[in-house]
């Protein structure tokens, strides 16, 4: 069924010749949506403004993030979406000594309570510690939602892949508590809390039932940490039990490697979710088994504010050039449109990307194509 397995070529060489070879395509032309709360909609009804329309935050991000914001921007005015965006500016502050978020951006996502982010640049090593995980914490985050499915019309070595990944956003191996014990030995602190670990795991058997997939899977290392992936592990099973509706399993990580790159189809029926660090690297191998990170979108969730940003990073090896794929970020503005209750212009703009993909004739460079990323962008728009 898989015939990744034959493939020996470079991957953009056989997607290409799969493409051709194959007219036989992947079955999904929607993104696993995000299925949101009476009580959000009705909070972003309180916000309409007296135009008729929501303000959202925008941070442009950096790299490809401007040139994938502009497509965001102009397809959106094409497809008369109600989203007045309010731009701000995060580059990073002194506070206290610590990095921080300027308060102008800060108020921004507060009182709009959505923001669309293009990514955001971490240096190496030293410098300013990472503004997308400062983001979150700032705000709560607490769930990292990355749902990840084939692309109706886009041939890959695997077909029908429909996996969703719940991530811990706020804590884990990224808490960034790390100190030199003496010179030459380092030591980084991986914080797990019941209550961060409660507030994940909940989340990710409400979404589970959202969506109707009828498993959560707990992705995790608990034989070896044994302390910290072990109170993950058992506070999902005491979660479980308040959804008896949805069946629990637990696997071991480099076991769902693994099984996933072999074949992902029976991860079509589960929600994964997981400690941070693990989350962050089977969402970009995932991608990989749809077409790349250019299409691949997430949703930052928290109680009172939400961020939706792809799952791909500032891609400085292309950036300026207009090669960037704006999918990405595209369905994540979509993820955004449904989180705020605005179904109709999201499935209308989701309708217009899926049919040029589909129709293959105006791609992107990852994809196989010769478009650049405003001609892409214009290729959709002319759907709308
Ligand atoms: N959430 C965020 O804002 C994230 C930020 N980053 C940051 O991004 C920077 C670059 O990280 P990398 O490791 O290079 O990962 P990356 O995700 O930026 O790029 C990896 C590869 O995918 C390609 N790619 C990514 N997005 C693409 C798109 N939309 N269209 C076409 N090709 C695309 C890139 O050209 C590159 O070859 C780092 O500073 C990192 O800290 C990385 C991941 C997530
Ligand atoms: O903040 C960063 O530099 C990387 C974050 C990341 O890889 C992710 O959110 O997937
Ligand atoms: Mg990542």
């Amino acid at each position: 069924m898989i015939a990744a397995r034959t493939f020996v070529t470079p991957a953009r060489q056989c997607l290409r010749t799969a493409r051709v070879a194959q007219s036989a395509v992947s079955p999904f032309s929607q993104i696993r949506g995000y299925a949101t709360t009476d009580d959000r909609v009705a909070k972003f009804k309180g916000q309409k403004g007296s135009d008729g329309k929501y303000t959202v935050t925008l941070i442009e991000g950096d790299g490809i993030g401007p040139e994938i914001s502009q497509s965001v921007k102009d397809i959106f005015e094409a497809a008369k979406a109600p989203i007045k965006w309010e731009s701000v500016d995060v580059t990073p502050i002194l506070k206290d000594g610590k990095t921080a978020i300027p308060d102008e951006a800060i108020e921004s996502v507060k009182r709009n309570y959505v923001a669309l982010k293009g990514p955001l640049a971490t240096p190496v090593g030293k410098g300013h510690v990472s503004l997308n995980l400062t983001l979150r914490r700032t705000f709560n985050l607490f769930a990292n939602l990355r749902p990840c499915r084939s692309i109706a019309g886009y041939k890959t070595p695997y077909d029908g892949v429909d996996t969703v990944l719940i991530r811990e956003n706020t804590e884990g191996e990224y808490s960034g508590i790390e100190h030199v014990v003496v010179d030459g030995v380092v030591q980084s602190i991986k914080l797990i809390t019941r209550e961060a670990s409660e507030r994940v795991l909940r989340f990710a058997f409400q979404y589970a039932r959202s969506i109707n997939k009828k498993k959560v899977r707990v992705v995790h290392k608990a034989t070896i940490m044994k302390m910290s992936d072990g109170l993950f592990l058992n506070t999902a099973r005491e979660i479980a039990k308040e959804f008896p509706d949805i069946e629990f399993d637990a696997e071991l990580l480099d076991n769902s490697c693994l099984k996933i790159v072999t074949d992902p189809t029976p991860y079509n029926d589960k929600v994964l979710v997981m400690p941070n660090l693990y989350g962050d690297i089977l969402s970009d191998m995932c991608a990989g088994l749809i077409g790349g990170l250019g299409l691949t979108p997430s949703g930052n969730i928290g109680d009172e504010c939400s961020i939706f940003e792809a799952v791909h990073g500032s891609a400085p090896d292309i950036a300026g050039k207009g090669l960037a794929n704006p999918t990405a970020l595209l369905l994540s503005s979509i993820m955004m449109l449904q989180h705020m209750g605005l179904n109709q212009h999201a499935g209308n703009i989701q309708k217009a990307i899926f049919d040029t993909l589909s129709e293959g004739k105006t791609l992107t460079g990852d994809l196989g194509g010769k478009a650049k990323t405003h001609e892409y962008a214009e290729a959709i728009m002319k759907r709308l």
